[in-house]
């Protein structure tokens, strides 16, 4: 294989091997230590921009499904492309074995013209990204390319969908708010008594008849999506129930009229704790994200929900009366534990109090 080159914007050189395509590739770069779960995260919208390292040695041993659609929407993956800007591992495994898989990950890699570089000691890597915090950086092979921070892209409008999709036909009709969603937040969603109604980021959603919204996942800085914060102070002003992950999650605390910060170096992985307010009770849980909620900015009527057990911050957020909350995690894992898919039923719950009070 082919030399290529990792550099960060602090200088750090590190060569490697090529996999996947033989281009040269931009962007933020960040770790995850989850263990499994590529397919997944390489198609979650929340990881454009981003070259992603993954921690674990050995990745694409387990090779890449094939695609298989039901109602329109992927049963496998994510979304309909890989999102990432690059892919950092240890050790690439060309040989692949896996009872649904139909690719090998370099081959998947190359479809989408998204360079990979092994034969790179991660964890290192690692441990320089949490003392510096995340850094810009480029894999080179080939042609060189500027360093490009992707936060300070609308990456969000890059993944929204340009246009409304109806999803099901169950009882309470929910519009979701697609920032960029993983595909496993719809099929939670479908598993439901829902009718799913999936609106552009910046759509005006206030004029649709709605029993409750939901507000996606998604890439980048959530001070970017201007338009999703006007509309949702609007939903704020009401009582319709909200339930927002990750990007939603900040969506909510900035509408709300909180502040959002960049964390140094971000939760990616399938176990970081969180803690639930007013009880000793822990979840384990699945998380990407760089940005959070600073709680100490919410007004009086909003509070924290759950708090991340390794370093304090926010993972949620609640008004203290209406039925509004969010969690940073991903409580619809794919990949990670599903420990907290409860929260749909909660949300649901509330829809329905909802419609009974009303
Ligand atoms: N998974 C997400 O929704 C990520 C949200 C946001 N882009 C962040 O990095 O914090």
């Amino acid at each position: 294989m082919p030399q290529v080159k990792l550099i960060l914007e602090d200088g750090t050189s590190i060569t490697g091997e090529s996999f996947g395509a033989f281009t040269s590739a931009a962007g933020e770069v960040v770790f995850s230590t989850a263990m499994t779960g590529y397919p997944e995260n390489l198609t979650d919208p929340s990881f454009a921009g981003q070259i992603l390292v993954l921690t674990t040695p050995m990745v694409g041993n387990y090779g890449v499904p094939g695609e298989e659609l039901y109602d329109s929407i992927s049963r496998i993956f994510e979304s309909d492309k890989i999102h990432i800007a690059g892919l950092v591992v240890n050790y690439y495994s060309e040989e692949h074995s896996h009872w649904n898989a139909a690719k090998s990950l370099g081959d998947w890699l190359k479809e989408y013209n998204i360079p990979g570089i092994c034969g790179v000691d991660t964890r290192m890597l690692t441990k320089k990204l949490r003392e510096k915090g995340a850094m810009l950086g480029k894999i080179v092979a080939g042609d060189d390319v500027p360093f490009h921070d992707p936060n300070l892209d609308n990456l969000v409008a890059q993944v929204s969908p340009a246009d409304i999709r109806h999803y099901g036909s169950g009882q309470h009709k929910i519009v979701l708010v697609d920032c960029g969603t993983k595909t496993n937040i719809i099929r939670c969603f479908l598993e439901r008594d829902v009718e799913l109604i999936r609106v552009p980021w910046d759509y005006d959603f206030t004029t649709l008849d709605y029993d409750g919204l939901f507000l996606s996942n998604g890439p980048g800085d959530p001070k970017m999506c201007e338009a999703t914060i006007r509309h949702l102070q609007k939903a704020l002003a009401q009582d319709k129930p909200i339930f927002g992950i990750c990007l939603g999650s900040q969506l909510m605390g900035l509408a709300a009229g909180g502040d959002t910060f960049k964390l140094k170096y971000g939760h990616r992985s399938h176990n970081q704790p969180v803690k639930l307010t007013g009880t000793q009770r822990c979840y384990i849980t699945s998380q990407n994200h760089g940005f959070a909620v600073d709680t100490e900015t919410l007004p009086a009527e909003w509070q924290m929900l759950f708090e991340n057990l390794n370093d304090g911050t926010c993972e949620g957020i609640k008004h203290t009366s209406k039925p509004f909350f969010s969690t940073q995690f991903h409580p619809e894992a794919a990949g990670g534990p599903e420990d907290t898919e409860f929260l749909f039923d909660d949300f649901l719950k509330a829809v329905v109090e909802y419609k009974q009070g009303r």
